[in-house]
């Protein structure tokens, strides 16, 4: 069975706010930014990308499993759901997927509460606190693993 030549790209929640949000913390480029970078980036390894932003958990974990139909690798940052969300954690677990975690903002210097990921064990590729430009890492990193897999 051939390799899908697709990343499934999912942001969380207020990510659609990007570029007014906070942009001392999430810089000034936009969810529409942050599309077309990863885009690009795949782009470079013969690869598309479903880009999905949604406020609503559900309907990130329903693209999260139909992912496992027809595409090879998931890109996630779950926004506030990284900190709080076994559901979305089960959901990345249950699709035989290589998962990249992203944080535009160093999580891990921020408010407590966002040190915990329950995505970080689920997930094989992570960057965090690269701005904007880690969503391309991920892509890069994620296509190795995927590269690694594909030759067994
Ligand atoms: O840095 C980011 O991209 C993450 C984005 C969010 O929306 C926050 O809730 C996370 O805590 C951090």
């Amino acid at each position: 069975m051939t390799t899908p030549r697709r990343l499934l790209l999912v942001n969380g929640p207020n990510l659609n706010l990007l570029g007014t949000r906070q942009p001392e913390i999430y810089g000034r480029e936009t969810l529409a930014d942050v599309e077309r970078i990863t885009s690009d980036a795949a782009a470079r390894f013969g690869l598309e990308v479903r880009a999905i932003q949604s406020n609503h958990e559900g309907v990130l974990i329903d693209a999260i499993h139909a992912a496992r139909l027809d595409c090879a690798g998931i890109v996630i940052n779950a926004g506030g759901l990284t900190h709080t969300s076994v559901s979305l954690r089960d959901a990345l677990a249950s699709v035989d997927l290589p998962v990249a975690e992203v944080h535009i903002s160093n999580i891990r210097e921020r408010e407590r509460f966002r040190h915990f990921s329950y995505i970080e064990d689920v997930a094989v590729v992570h960057v965090i606190g690269e701005g904007v430009p880690g969503y391309a890492r991920a892509v890069e990193r994620l296509v190795e693993v995927i590269s690694g897999r594909a030759d067994g």
